[in-house]
């Protein structure tokens, strides 16, 4: 297990002491492409694109999805000591939706609950880890088993970083009054030191910087603008954070789409891999980084709740 664990380029620490264990999924070196049939993600559209906020005063939810998630149950679980900042942190959590109408359809952005959408998370990492890597069919089943690990595990360093879904809805769809929505895409996001993988990828990004890995959009839902908005929401959700204004991360050379994202997005390619790293079988990869501008005005998420954007 370990030996393939390592040969995947990651890897789950137990140390209970540090919560500084995992390296990213597919920050650089294995960026994930979805496969072409990944139906099994939709739920009900209120109970998940709604805030745990707004979950909690909406009457309106057809299913039985309506219970109150608190990011703090999480961390009581691990017996961790918050301080009131900490506290503060997760409230921002719980409440940060991004909301965004695209063309095709609309967009909602929050913090994954595992409770909800743990499996369709690690099913949407997964199967895209195992076609990056062009591994069989067969290994999903162990890559679920250690992608979830790895979700667990980033879960106890909340709120020093989050893992965000975002939920997509055709507007088709929205006409026809079916109301479902898909678990289109994720993010990770790290917001300081604490938050900090234990072994980052090369070239090193600084720890204490806010830093983006594991991002994929569901192979079928991308070019609809759906990774740009994540992006959007990710750098949303680090202004939110963290006073930091600098956020880093990791592009493999040869992918495209993601490179150009970024470029277009404003990171700058500040270091990249030698070619020795060919011969750890690895990847090159692009260590990128964006100043982010300081906010003049309250975010989306903060003046408009998900239940106010419902389209018709
Ligand atoms: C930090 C990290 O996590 S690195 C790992 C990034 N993840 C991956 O590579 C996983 C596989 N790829 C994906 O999941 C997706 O292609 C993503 C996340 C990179 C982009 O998601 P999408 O929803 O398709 O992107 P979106 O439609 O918002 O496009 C945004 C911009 O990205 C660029 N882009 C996206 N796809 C492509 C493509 N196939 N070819 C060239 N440029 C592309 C374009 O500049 C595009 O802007 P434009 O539409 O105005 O031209």
């Amino acid at each position: 297990m370990a030996a393939v664990a390592a040969s995947l380029s990651f890897s789950i620490s137990s140390d209970p002491q540090h919560h500084r264990t995992a390296t990213p999924l597919f920050t650089s070196s294995t960026p994930p492409i979805l496969p072409t049939n990944h139906k099994s993600h939709h739920c009900h559209f209120k109970s998940l694109v709604s805030s745990s906020h707004s979950s909690s005063s909406s009457t309106s939810t057809s299913t039985s999805t309506t219970a109150v998630y608190s990011f703090l149950e999480d961390t009581f679980r691990t017996g961790r000591f918050l301080t009131n900042e900490e506290l503060e942190k997760l409230k921002t959590l719980e409440k940060f939706v991004h909301f965004q109408e695209l063309k095709s359809g609309f967009l909602w952005v929050r913090v994954m609950r595992p409770e909800q959408e743990m499996d369709a998370t690690v099913n949407l990492l997964a199967e895209s880890f195992a076609e990056s890597m062009l591994l069989p069919v067969g290994y999903d089943k162990l890559l679920g088993f250690l992608v979830k690990q790895y979700l667990l595990e980033r879960r106890a360093v909340m709120p020093h970083a989050v893992t965000l879904v975002g939920f997509y809805r055709e507007k088709e769809e929205g006409q026809s009054g079916s109301e479902q929505v898909k678990l289109a895409a994720t993010v990770e996001v790290c917001f300081d030191k604490m938050g900090a993988n234990s072994s980052p990828p090369t070239p090193t990004p600084p720890k204490e910087a806010p830093y983006i890995c594991n991002m994929t959009v569901q192979k079928q839902l991308r070019r609809r603008g759906i990774g740009w908005h994540l992006l959007k929401a990710s750098e949303e959700i680090i202004s939110q954070m963290t006073s930091s204004k600098e956020v880093y991360l990791h592009c493999r050379m040869i992918d495209a789409a993601p490179f150009n994202m970024y470029n277009k997005a404003g990171y700058k390619t500040i270091e990249t891999d030698s070619f020795l790293i060919l011969l750890m079988l690895q990847r090159r990869k692009h260590l990128m980084c964006k100043k982010l501008p300081v906010l003049d005005s309250p975010s989306k998420s903060d003046i408009a709740g998900p239940d106010e954007e419902l389209p018709p």
